[in-house]
């Protein structure tokens, strides 16, 4: 008898269909692939079987001589290595985008280029990669008592196996080698992941992966967790639990087309009918995405087809649009406390320490710590760059730690690096701090300010979106040309770039610090928005009124719709007696027709810039 093969829509690798699910649960082990209806596997992948899987683009870079000292470094911590650690399955691994376009075999993919593809399988690797890592560092595990353990045992790796796990790492950033790989090792955000009373936590255990927005500052570790989310609800078993099973897709609003999502969608049905795998889809810098991008989603999260996990570092009820926000949870991510820094700082110093002999091992007094936590201000994987950064450049003294000062003298030569972070909070401080010199009028700081984000390599299209935000909210009807002025800032940056387009947005800078503000607009706006929402007068529940209707079917004349309709041109100056609010509003208002003047009733006062200031 012929057997039927399907593709794994993982490892893409032909599989017997009947075993599509075991070799999915076994982690695409190859064992499936040769004998194919073998049933004498157990549930437990092994780490053979992880390496018999696509690490062989993983380059070994690590010299011969330091590989001998990693056989120290572990049996000095075997013991530590073979506790209750959940296994790692493959039926979780990150997929990137569609696994059939690699195949090359079509390219209508406008933008799918070389580098991108580059950069997918970069992301695959790093992941292969992480898997596995946490057998050569085992962390504070240990400590963490209130988080369960995710539930399958590991096999103690060998020592052989540990230390060609660790060459293959080798040339990766610090911040990958010990990148989490379970929810245990995850530090942190107790508030979602508690065993007692973690909201997150809660749905996992229930085998539910809701979709999601993951809110927090940079590098508080939005994408690890959402990786482990996947992986720790599909290996967490418990006699109430329902056995969904999910499988990961990740990408991110900066490279996913609406071509590309719809993809992945149809990518995710057919898995889904085949596997019975959900796809939860992940996508990275979410508020990037435009409204017509976020509507592509909306459907598909409807119709179960996918679980959203959105991240973004900006407020979402700003970026996102409420369609989306209303079909998902938003879980907020705490900036890391000084406490959890150090238990990850700690970890990557143990892992940097793998790397070098016994004589080389790093050592480092209590306050550097406290030191590098301050410049990375809560973002782990820059706390990790530093730390890397200090150890490389270091001279080891094995009777001494390494002190401040010694820290200090190796980071000032790089110090233009730390007074800015693209990402972490002086972004938010240095964006706010030039909002609010436009809107006090002074130009100079404005400027100012503006200078200083784009030479420490700020995004010019983020500061260009303020600024037309700013056109808008702060000067508004007063002078209505600066919205057009903003958008063309925003277009020459589009256009032209840096450093060409710097002038541009410098231009628009001075004239929207310069111009006359009123915020009347923005109070109108803000004071309509919540009268719908407190549905104030029955402002949001009352019928449009019948004579502002159109009435293109007979029908729809007879019931009266547009009946009494006055057109404006037909009358002198286009005046005539007719209302426009709903009916039901107008008799609930009475005699306040004041109240319905939203544009009178915003003042502004003295947020006028005086005129001699231009
Ligand atoms: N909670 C954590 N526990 C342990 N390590 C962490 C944690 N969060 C982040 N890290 C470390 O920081 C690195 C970056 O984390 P991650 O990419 O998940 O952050 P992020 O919030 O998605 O950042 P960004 O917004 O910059 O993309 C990880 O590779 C890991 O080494
Ligand atoms: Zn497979």
């Amino acid at each position: 008898m012929v057997e039927q093969l399907v593709l794994c829509p993982l490892c893409n690798k032909k599989v017997p269909f009947l075993s599509i699910n075991k070799h999915l649960d076994l982690g695409c082990s190859k064992k499936l692939e040769i004998s194919s209806n073998s049933d004498n596997t157990t549930g437990t992948p092994t780490h053979t079987m992880l390496k018999n899987t696509n690490n062989s683009n993983i380059k070994n870079t690590l010299a011969p001589s330091k590989q001998s000292n990693l056989i120290n470094f572990f049996s000095q911590n075997s013991k530590k290595l073979n506790n209750s650690e959940p296994s790692v399955s493959k039926s979780e691994r990150i997929t990137i985008l569609d696994g059939e376009e690699e195949d090359g075999g079509k390219n209508d993919d406008v933008d799918g280029d070389d580098n991108e593809k580059k950069e997918k399988d970069l992301i695959s690797v790093d992941v292969t990669d992480h898997e596995e890592a946490h057998h050569a560092t085992k962390n504070y595990t240990d400590e963490n008592t209130k988080r369960k353990l995710d539930q399958t045992d590991i096999e103690e790796k060998d020592n052989e196996n540990r230390k060609k796990y660790l060459n293959k790492i080798s040339h990766l950033p610090l911040s990958e080698k010990i990148r989490p790989s379970t929810l245990s090792e995850y530090v942190g955000q107790d508030h979602l992941l508690d065993s007692s009373d973690g909201i997150l936590y809660k749905f996992l255990i229930s085998n539910r992966i809701p979709s999601m927005i993951l809110w927090g500052p940079p590098g508080v570790g939005k994408t690890t967790l959402a990786r482990l989310i996947v992986k720790f609800t599909n290996n967490y078993t418990s006699a109430t639990a329902t056995k969904n099973k999910y499988t990961l897709i990740e990408t991110s609003a900066t490279v996913a087309t609406v071509q590309e999502l719809r993809k992945i969608f149809e990518k995710a049905h057919k898995n889904y009918i085949l596997t019975k795998y959900t796809t939860v889809l992940f996508i990275d810098e979410i508020h990037r995405f435009t409204k017509s991008q976020q509507d592509v989603l909306l459907p598909y999260i409807e119709n179960g087809d996918i679980i959203l996990v959105g991240c973004t570092t900006e407020n979402p009820s700003f970026q996102l649009n409420n369609a989306l926000l209303s079909r998902v949870q938003v879980f907020t991510l705490n900036k890391m406390t000084q406490e959890n820094m150090f238990k990850v700082l700690e970890s990557g110093i143990k892992m940097l320490n793998n790397y070098r002999s016994p004589a080389e091992q790093l050592k480092f007094e209590d306050n550097v710590l406290e030191y590098i936590c301050k410049l990375s201000n809560g973002d782990t994987r820059r706390s990790l760059n530093i730390l890397e950064l200090v150890c490389t450049n270091v001279q080891v003294d094995p009777t001494k730690s390494i002190t401040l000062e010694e820290t200090q003298n190796i980071l000032n030569n790089k110090q233009n690096i730390f007074y800015y972070d693209a990402k972490g909070d002086n972004h938010y401080d240095t964006i706010s701090a030039f909002h609010k010199s436009i809107r006090g009028g002074d130009a100079n700081a404005s400027l100012y300010y503006l200078a200083k984000m784009l030479t420490s390599g700020e995004d010019p299209l983020y500061i260009a979106r303020r600024m037309i935000r700013i056109a808008s909210e702060d000067i508004g009807l007063i002078n209505s040309k600066m919205l057009p002025l903003a958008v063309a800032a925003h277009d020459a940056v589009m256009k032209v770039g840096l450093p060409e387009a710097d002038l541009c947005l410098a231009q628009c800078c001075v004239e929207l610090a310069k111009s006359p503000k009123s915020v009347k607009l923005y109070r109108a706006w803000n004071n309509i928005k919540s009268s719908l929402r407190e549905n104030k007068y029955e402002l949001a529940s009352s019928e449009i009124p019948l004579h502002l209707r159109n009435a293109p079917t007979k029908l729809m004349a007879d019931l009266g719709y547009k009946k009494d309709y006055k057109y404006n041109p037909d009358y002198v100056n286009g005046e005539c007696d007719q209302t426009y609010f709903p009916e039901k509003v107008l008799q609930n208002i009475g005699l306040n027709k004041a109240e319905l003047n939203f544009l009178e009733n915003a003042p502004d006062l003295g947020n006028i810039v005086d005129s001699d200031k231009h």
